[in-house]
């Protein structure tokens, strides 16, 4: 697979495979449209924290570096570092940024030039935090500390409802916040919000950083890419267009969102295989683990199986009432999350690119953002707040470093400049809505290859 932007031929030429031998924190090199970097030096320097660009270490990192920063600003301090070109690419790569894509930014970027607004701080952030980490402390709490709920089974279970919806909203805040850099400028905050995630529930903050920030939010809906939508051969579910069809999938979306119940489960241990076996999630491969990271993930582990298994027995739960309210929980956060997700780009309206034999994606990367993507239900403040504004999705993926109480004021400027370019805009009026395309994309690709055809 050949950068085909590659203009500049001096420094050293490198294939991915050599690029990627420089992941360490005293060997960091990075390409950037298709000039090799070494940014060793600059990592502790790195304004927006060490952190991210140790991850960022090995690769191709074109599309994220576009996207954190001001088209065309660091590149000055990139040029200081310039060792070579990158002959070979071990992922799709894009156009330079459209007139679309300046445009969108541009647009945004003055929004907030002009109304003063700070782009990553609000009071309604805070507020949303407290109110999330007080109701999953005060749900577990009340579970197995509170004589008249324990005494009553269906509060019991009223309140591990609660834990879980809340666990699925720290998630969709702090998590999500934390791995776009959305919430202030500091890196420290980052850090600790993402280690909230790792430690009340189970899973990993770096495993997902690597797979939301470095694949999903890269290559969305390119299959083979985008580490959401990893699938074997046969698989339990067809999801993408050009995965073969097996009679299995007939009726799918009767029994697969059964399964979505067990996505929380099945990611704590899913980090470990990825993190410690595999060493990559899909084609994302994983970095050396700094200390820092492994002890918020064993020590993330190690807390949740305390927190929600070992003191409740310990403190004289019956085990069967431990097992059931944590089925409970967990089965809510994980519906929860699995739904909000999958209503947003696993539906038929949207596109599935495929890059072209040589690796290139024909499209801007802004533009393929807003085309794989469905919107839903801006309207409805309410919706907005319980799915961490996953309803603007479009507007999330353009400018995932813009904190998400942001979106209803920039997702007006967002569809206006694809309406002035052509951009098409995918939408639905409700959740409910957008959830049901969902279950007709699992129906339509659960028909045989040829019926599908038909039926549409
Ligand atoms: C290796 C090449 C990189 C260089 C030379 C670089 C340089 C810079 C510079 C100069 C700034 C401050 C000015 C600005 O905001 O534009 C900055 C901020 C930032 N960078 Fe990078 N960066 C690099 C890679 C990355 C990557 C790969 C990511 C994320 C995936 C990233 C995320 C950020 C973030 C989030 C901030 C803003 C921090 C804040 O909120 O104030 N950078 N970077």
């Amino acid at each position: 697979m050949r950068y085909t932007t590659i203009e500049n031929n001096s420094g050293k030429r490198f294939t991915w495979q050599e690029l990627a031998k420089h992941n360490k924190p005293n060997d960091a090199y990075v390409a950037v449209r298709g000039k090799v970097y070494d940014i060793t030096n600059f990592i502790e320097r790195h304004p927006g924290g060490d952190d991210i660009l140790l991850l960022a270490a090995g690769r191709d990192i074109t599309q994220a570096f576009e996207t954190y920063h001001e088209l065309g600003k660091p590149d000055v301090i990139l040029k200081k570092f310039f060792v070579g070109t990158l002959t070979t690419n071990e992922l799709p790569i894009f156009p330079e940024p459209s007139e679309f894509h300046r445009a969108m930014k541009k647009n945004v970027e003055e929004y907030f030039r002009k109304t003063e607004i700070d782009p990553k701080n609000s009071t309604s952030i805070w507020i949303r935090y407290a109110i999330i980490y007080g109701t999953l402390i005060g749900s577990y709490y009340a579970q197995f500390y509170l004589p008249y709920v324990i005494e009553r089974t269906w509060l019991q279970i009223i309140f591990a409802i609660s834990l879980g919806f809340a666990c699925a909203q720290l998630g969709l805040n702090q998590l999500h916040d934390a791995s776009h850099f959305s919430v202030t400028n500091d890196p420290f905050v980052w850090k600790i919000l993402g280690a909230t995630h790792d430690f009340f529930n189970g899973a990993s903050y770096l495993v997902w950083l690597y797979q939301h920030a470095f694949g999903h939010h890269i290559y969305t809906n390119i299959a083979e890419c985008d580490p959401d939508l990893v699938t074997n051969e046969p698989d339990i579910r067809r999801i993408k267009p050009n995965q073969r069809w097996y009679s299995r999938y007939i009726n799918q979306h009767l029994f697969v969102p059964m399964l979505y119940g067990f996505l929380a489960t099945k990611v704590r241990f899913q980090d470990i295989n990825i993190l410690y076996f595999i060493g990559s999630n899909d084609k994302i491969r994983i970095n050396p683990i700094t200390t820092w990271h492994t002890c918020v993930f064993w020590g993330g582990k190690v807390f949740f199986v305390i927190y929600r298994i070992l003191v409740p027995l310990m403190i004289g739960s019956s085990a069967w009432k431990v097992f059931l309210l944590f089925a409970i929980a967990d089965i809510v956060s994980s519906y929860w999350l699995a739904l909000t997700f999958q209503a947003n780009h696993v539906v038929d309206e949207v596109e599935w690119p495929l890059p072209d034999k040589d690796g290139f994606i024909q499209k801007d990367w802004a533009e393929m953002q807003v085309v794989t993507t469905q919107d839903y239900a801006h309207e409805s403040g309410f919706i907005t707040s319980i799915v961490g504004s996953l309803n603007y999705q479009a507007v999330h993926h353009i400018f995932p470093q813009i904190s998400q109480h942001h979106y209803h004021r920039i997702g007006p400027i967002v569809k206006e400049t694809c309406r002035e370019f052509g951009v098409r805009y995918y939408y639905k009026d409700t959740l409910w809505e957008a959830i049901e395309s969902h279950i007709k994309h699992l129906r339509l690709l659960g028909l045989k290859p040829e019926d599908h055809d038909k039926s549409e």
